[in-house]
């Protein structure tokens, strides 16, 4: 009987295509708080595509994010990714919800000063994104050990997201001076609008990130690539491990 359920267990959990990882196979000890799989995201719910929170890389990004945690552990530091490999599917998810014409309280706390419309045009979103070739990550830094902060509450009146971070929607990460996904010029890399401390987290994301291969994406200090081969497109579902 045990050995008919597992049989089915098996037949149900589908391969990632060749090259491609779960990080937490490669490197458990990686935060993992996959937002576009939960609704604590700027469309304010989960995106088509992200059937569970984990995060695909293709195996060269999942060996260098592992480099990159081993340099960070002895500071007391920690990696957490909010988003890995992206379907096509969610990419264009956000594309139609960018263009529907309507925008929440909510959903503009992720872009206080411009309109959800003109996001892609920007180029705070990519409509051909490099999170779909598995080689680009949004991810931030976490003081160990990880301090307990209240559940995402999707009732609540967070500040926007270039507020004050003890206003803003909980995260338990360093202060970057602007949450995750803050369309806005304060979430440049080289903003001169953060303080001297919010710089030296951007600094030391950006150096560890650096000294493994992975480039910035100046628009946002949470968005990485690593440059090699392969910039084929994927869609495959990202699915329970
Ligand atoms: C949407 C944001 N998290 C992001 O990843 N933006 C870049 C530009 C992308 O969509 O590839
Ligand atoms: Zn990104």
């Amino acid at each position: 009987m045990l050995a008919a359920f597992a049989h089915v267990a098996l037949a149900l959990a589908q391969p990632l295509p060749a090259g491609f990882v779960y990080l937490r196979d490669i490197d458990p000890t990686i935060l993992q708080d996959m937002r576009y799989a939960a609704a604590n995201n700027f469309v304010g719910r989960v995106l088509a595509g992200y059937e569970a929170g984990e995060c695909i890389v293709t195996r060269a990004v999942g060996a260098a994010l592992k480099r990159v945690q081993q340099d960070l552990k002895p500071r007391g530091l920690s990696l957490k990714m909010y988003d890995c490999y992206r379907p096509q599917r969610a990419v264009d998810d956000m594309y139609a919800w960018a263009q529907d014409g309507r925008e929440t309280e909510a959903q503009r706390r992720y872009n206080p000063k411009m309109r959800k419309e003109d996001l892609f045009r920007r180029g705070y979103i990519a409509r051909h994104s490099g999170h779909s070739t598995g080689k680009a990550v949004d991810l931030t830094l976490v003081q160990l050990p990880v301090s307990k902060v209240a559940p995402f509450d999707p009732t609540a009146a967070y500040a926007d997201c270039t507020g004050p971070q003890s206003l803003r929607a909980p995260d338990a990460s360093v202060d970057m001076g602007t949450g995750y996904d803050c369309s806005d010029e304060k979430a440049h890399t080289g903003s001169k609008a953060i303080t001297p401390q919010q710089r030296t987290w951007r600094e030391t994301l950006v150096s560890a990130m650096a000294k493994q291969g992975f480039v910035n994406f100046r628009l946002e200090w949470w968005h990485f690539s690593l440059p090699g081969p392969g910039n084929a497109a994927f869609d495959f579902p990202v699915a329970k491990r």
